[in-house]
């Protein structure tokens, strides 16, 4: 508005200034009207310049409101235009014209100020103009007619002024309007036809643009479009706003679109609400049938009691009879009701059934201890060190075929199983009939896994230390578990109990094969195990596919569920200062670690010393349970264990270890197989102990022992053949006699062969363990390892090793006709 009045003053026609000027500054819209007297061409011209002007003074209006105005202004100018105007009598006409102009301006009032107020909501809304059919709608001359200058569009500064400038406007609108009221309503001038046109187009194109718009927004937001049903829209559409799955439609072959699939309305409350009231009034409206009586059988037990019509009986009820068998049967149907657990539980603990309980479920044990902080486990042997080199170096390939037929199967008078070597495809060609695969069988049963199929636990004995007991039964000479370590060198052993061990109270070594030592500290849970005089179970050395594996077997009475499980050290006591007293608690228990002496004398001498032994490491002990007591650092068994003298200790193993070798390389006549069980139990027990592990030896032992040893295996063989488990069976007495017979040479001897057929016979006879000894006065004896025998680098091992050689030859060639049968 302020462009207006700068405009009023710069280019006011002569005409204008005779007018009547207003008094009010604010009414320079009454002034406008001659003001305008140009034509759209000026109008435009005229406005640019003067806003050009009008910038350095004053802020523009916004684009929107200097459009209307503009328009106000030019129907003014029309008006006036239009009536003639002469210089000489231009007074009267002039004011004549002012008039008609006024009565004009005064019909299109309605028009500027709606004009006005959609000037304003579009300009506080920010939106587009809304199509102007409706302001043109009555026929007013101007509106839609008015021009829009170029700089009238361009977007103009001064926002912030808008709203005071739009208040003014309209004051001054209105006070024109009021003043104007007075005078007689003017004709409107009809609209020319080209500015209409002209308008038209402006505001079309914007309409069209606004609607474009529109449907951008639509179709971004996913709704259709106004024109997405029309082919022309749904090709132009941008590609990545067209459905992925639909083809666009082509031209030339247009496909009627398939009607949308109707939406799933959702049904509200007020509709499902409707929709019952709907439905109880057909229902009501329908004749109510009389409901129809329950049709229940009368429950005898409700007025009779509970147990009406049964009989207590002894007999299992008949659960899975047939309809039809129940109708062909002549008995009166005497039950009408289902069984009772009242007479099933009666029957029950009258008679009494055999029924097993879950394992899982029901455990008679107590839980076992946790096990020892440095215990590291392992289930497999694992060569350390020089061991493997050393071991496959020595190592002959020990092969044993076994010669059991399918109707015996591998019984105890399996050739392999007298020899301790164990059946597999390889060497036996019995299938699932071979009962002796135990290592086969153990190691189904770690895989299985679980309490029951492991079948041990370690426990917390009252005085020695940790212990093993089973948590389930176990048939006799059935194998428990295996004794598992590392396997080491002499030398590695040394080294270890030198740095590693020197403070160790107890000593998980075993004597191996071939002078190698299992060393359990890192090793199974057989290392465990504790040493009884009267031992449940046994250590043996087995062959498995041709290499020696130990592992713990039950005894000769089988396992009961609880039982603690234990095996003769049977340490040798290479010095009577390695005496350890023995807390098995057996009747015959010897007293110490270790063989019953011969000499009563010495047997006491002994037991004295081991209980002098004891009761000086109780003293000791006692001292140093108060001293650790005071610092409270130690647990009771470090305690114990801080006795220890390395340097004894040192010593004693050394001795041992020498020894062991000593008899590993030259003599065939000691026992192979020994454990080492090392333990310091005050000064006393310094030396380590030897723990003799009886394998072969028992066949020495069935020998001497002819009476004792017949008895149990056949009492095995009886208990073990009850259930379809299989377990270690030994040899029968009378195999073990033909085969023990032939191999002293007392049997019906050989005829001599040609060396060939010699070779021949030696080929198909199992080779011998290595390692395994025989008892010493037996010609089993003889069995020691060629590869041992090799080593002696004396004349009397050279001796020795060819009578060795000659005797496992016999041996050999006599055991496999014994188990052919042509001994007999
Ligand atoms: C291989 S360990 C057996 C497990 C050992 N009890 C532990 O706690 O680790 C052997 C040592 O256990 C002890 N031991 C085993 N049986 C024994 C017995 N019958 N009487 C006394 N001590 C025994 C001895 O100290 C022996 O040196």
């Amino acid at each position: 508005m302020a462009r207006l009045s700068s405009l009023i003053s710069t280019s006011a026609t002569p005409a204008i200034t005779d007018l009547p000027t207003h008094d009010h500054p604010e009414d320079t819209m009454s002034l406008d009207v001659p003001e305008q007297l140009l034509t759209p061409e000026n109008s435009r011209s005229e406005t640019s310049s003067n806003n050009e002007n009008a910038l350095s003074e004053e802020k523009p209006a916004p684009r929107r409101r200097s459009t209307r105005v503009a328009r106000a202004s030019l129907q003014a100018a029309e008006t006036l235009e239009a009536t003639p105007v002469e210089d000489d009598d231009a007074a009267a006409s002039t004011s004549q014209a002012y008039v008609d102009s006024l009565v004009q301006a005064k019909r299109t009032r309605s028009s500027l100020r709606h004009s006005i107020a959609v000037m304003e909501s579009s300009l506080f809304n920010g939106t587009a103009l809304p199509d102007d059919d409706t302001i043109m709608t009555d026929g007013h001359p101007m509106a839609p007619d008015t021009p829009v200058s170029k700089s009238s569009q361009e977007p103009q500064a001064g926002d912030m002024a808008t709203s005071l400038q739009q208040r003014t406007l309209r004051k001054r609108v209105e006070k024109a309007l009021a003043e104007d009221a007075q005078t007689p309503k003017a004709k409107a001038t009809p609209k020319s036809d080209s500015r209409n046109s002209v308008r038209r187009s402006t505001r079309l194109s914007l309409v069209d643009r606004a609607s474009d718009l529109l449907d951008r927004a639509n179709s971004v937001l996913g709704k259709r479009s106004r024109d997405s049903n029309g082919k022309g829209k749904e090709v132009g559409r941008r590609a990545s706003l067209r459905p992925r799955n639909v083809a666009p439609v082509k031209d030339d072959a247009p496909a009627p679109a398939p009607e949308p699939a109707a939406k799933k309305r959702r049904v509200s409350e007020s509709d499902l609400s409707k929709l019952r009231e709907e439905e109880t009034k057909t229902h009501s409206e329908e004749p109510t049938a009389p409901a129809p009586p329950p049709r229940y059988k009368p429950k005898r037990w409700l007025s009779h009691g509970l147990y009406t019509g049964q009989e207590p009986s002894d007999s299992p009820p008949k659960q899975r009879r047939s309809k039809t068998s129940a109708k062909a049967s002549n008995v009166p149907a005497q039950r009408r009701l289902l069984p009772m657990p009242m007479f099933t539980g009666a029957r029950i603990v009258n008679i009494g059934r055999d029924y097993v309980v879950p394992f899982d479920i029901f455990s008679p044990l107590p839980q076992g201890q946790p096990k020892p902080d440095e215990w590291r486990k392992t289930n497999k042997n694992v060569f350390v060190g020089d061991a493997a080199s050393e071991w496959k170096a020595n190592k002959k390939l020990e092969l044993s075929t076994c010669m059991c037929e399918e109707e015996t199967g591998c019984d105890e008078n399996c050739q392999n199983r007298y020899m301790f070597y164990e059946c597999d495809s390889g060497n036996c060609r019995l299938g699932p009939e071979c009962g002796n695969r135990n290592f086969n069988e153990l190691k189904h049963r770690t895989k299985a896994g679980g309490k029951y199929n492991i079948g041990v636990e370690v426990i917390k004995t009252a005085d020695r230390g940790y212990g093993v007991r089973s948590n389930r039964t176990f048939e006799p000479n059935q194998i428990i578990v295996e004794y598992t370590g590392e396997i080491i060198t002499q030398f590695e052993c040394e080294r270890r109990m030198r740095s590693v061990y020197k403070n160790n109270e107890c000593y998980y070594l075993m004597y191996f094969d071939q002078n190698m030592i299992i060393d359990a500290t890192r090793g199974s849970i057989a290392r465990f195990v504790n040493h009884s005089c009267e031992p449940n179970c046994r250590m043996e050395k087995w062959t498995v596919a041709g290499k020696p594996r130990m592992a713990l077997f039950a005894g000769d009475r089988g396992i009961m569920t609880g039982e603690e499980l234990s095996y003769d050290y049977n340490f040798d006591p290479y010095s009577n200062k390695n005496v350890q007293q023995c807390r098995c608690g057996s009747d015959n228990c010897r007293g110490i670690l270790g063989p019953r002496p011969k000499d009563k004398d010495q047997r006491a001498k002994l037991e004295e010393k081991s209980q002098g032994a004891e009761k000086k490491t109780k003293k000791v002990i006692g001292k140093k349970r108060k001293m650790a007591d005071a610092q409270g650092t130690t647990s009771q068994k470090g305690k114990k264990r801080k006795l220890l003298t390395p340097k004894s200790i040192k010593a004693g193993v050394k001795k041992v270890v020498a020894k062991a070798t000593a008899r590993g390389k030259g003599a065939a006549t000691k026992k192979t197989t020994k454990a080492v069980a090392a333990t310091g139990r005050g000064k006393a027990a310094k030396n380590v102990k030897l723990p003799k592990v009886k394998a072969a030896s028992r066949v020495k032992a069935a020998v001497r022992n002819g009476p004792r040893s017949k008895a149990k295996p056949a009492k095995a063989t009886a208990a073990s053949s009850g259930n379809g488990s299989s377990p270690l069976k030994r040899p029968s007495p009378e195999t073990k006699k033909k085969i023990l017979a032939h191999a002293k040479g007392t049997g019906r001897s050989s005829p001599k062969k040609s060396p060939a057929k010699a070779k021949k016979t030696e080929a198909k006879s199992p080779r011998k363990p290595a390692g395994r000894k025989a008892p010493t006065k037996s010609p089993v004896k003889a069995r020691m390892p060629i590869s041992k025998a090799k080593k002696s680098s004396t004349v009397s091992g050279l001796k020795a090793k060819r009578s060795l050689k000659g005797s496992v030859k016999k041996a050999a060639k006599s055991v496999v006709r014994t188990v052919r049968g042509e001994n007999n």
